[in-house]
């Protein structure tokens, strides 16, 4: 058996001068990687979600904006960098919620203002994107260690842990940011058994954590979302372990819907609820989570299965795919700079004013 830290799924692929992305809409029955070399294509997956996760969104724009400056020098070299700004702000718009994709960005906005003359600026920029591409594989790892070092500390009596959508590598760089917390917390045998939603109406959970962690053969169990209260009520639960989308300054924190009710279960019977994201994911420019943007997709991913029509044509839809759980409800969030218990204003602008651990 491979042990999972080796066993370290990729969805994300810089080969023959094309970004390849595996198309996650397909998991787990089919594996097809689709090889992408403009940036319409670029925006298109992430928007349909080929690709889906906050940092793995941010690391696929990264290398989207790569895609727009090779495309672009050959097209209009005068006009070469506002054309290659306009491809930039087309992947911002993308997808709202995760501040990832955001974060990408500007550091590729920081890249192209500080390219030198005496090397190709798309080699420069290639160079860029694979340092955050790297630096969140490694982040992720750096979390596994905190996190399962916390599990570790507070040696809860129940070996059980839940945990909503996908937050492996599907979603990151590579290892994941709450399956890089369950991958380790397995490895020191912290923990028996995970107890996956299957996060309805896009099943990340049924479809790729399941995927993810069968790979790994970390004992998995897939449960309709609904019988989280449940389980905890049962006592086997001793953690939630999510990600996040977007943390504001305060510690609110945005995620998969679904994520805020598990908070509120958590609470109701003593479990313990963390969330791990890198420090990519703060949005220090939020104070609190009432404006973080909350995207809304289409009623047909809540109407049917697959192409397959359940609900009736007249029905209305209301699909928001993230919620935000607020600071009080989260008793610790693990990040790659450190863990924040209780989370606060004066901890999170403590941590964030640190340097990287890794
Ligand atoms: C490691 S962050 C993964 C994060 O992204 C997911 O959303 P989506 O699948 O819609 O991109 C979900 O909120 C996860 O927690």
């Amino acid at each position: 058996m491979v042990s999972p830290q080796e066993n370290s799924v990729s969805a994300i692929e810089w080969r023959d001068d094309s970004l390849w992305l595996l198309d996650q809409r397909l998991l787990p029955l089919e594996e097809v990687w689709l090889q992408h070399q403009d940036v319409d294509a670029v925006v298109a997956s992430i928007r349909d979600m080929v690709v889906r996760g906050a940092p793995a969104i941010g690391i696929t724009a990264a290398y989207g904006v790569v895609i727009a400056a090779r495309n672009r020098r050959n097209e209009d070299a005068y006009h070469w960098l506002d054309l290659v700004q306009q491809d930039i702000d087309a992947l911002a718009a993308s997808r709202p919620t995760a501040v990832n994709l955001f974060w990408a960005l500007d550091q590729m906005r920081r890249a192209l203002a500080r390219l030198s003359d005496d090397e190709d600026p798309v080699v420069q920029l290639l160079r860029e994107a694979k340092s955050i591409h790297e630096a969140d594989l490694a982040a992720n790892h750096t979390m596994g260690k905190l996190g399962a070092g916390l599990i570790a500390q507070y040696n809860m009596p129940a070996r059980g842990v839940i945990t909503h959508c996908n937050t492996g590598s599907l979603a990151t760089g590579g290892y994941g940011t709450a399956l890089g917390v369950i991958r380790s917390a397995w490895e020191q045998k912290l923990i028996d058994r995970v107890f996956a939603g299957e996060t309805r109406p896009w099943w990340q959970g049924a479809r790729l954590t399941a995927w993810e962690l069968t790979k790994d053969a970390i004992p998995t169990t897939l449960m309709a979302d609904s019988v989280a209260a449940s389980l905890m009520q049962q006592g086997s639960i001793s953690w939630v372990i999510v990600g996040a989308d977007r943390i504001t300054a305060n510690g609110d924190v945005a995620n998969k819907i679904g994520t805020y009710s598990l908070a509120v279960l958590a609470k109701h019977h003593g479990v313990r609820f963390m969330v791990a994201a890198p420090t990519t994911t703060f949005d220090m420019e939020l104070s609190n989570g009432r404006d973080i943007p909350i995207e809304e997709r289409g009623p047909e991913e809540v109407v049917a299965v697959k192409g397959h029509r359940l609900a009736p044509e007249n029905v209305d839809v209301y699909n928001p795919v993230f919620d935000v759980t607020p600071a009080e409800l989260i008793d610790a969030i693990v990040t790659e700079q450190g863990v924040v218990e209780r989370p606060s204003l004066a901890g999170i602008a403590q941590l964030m004013e640190k340097p990287a651990l890794h």
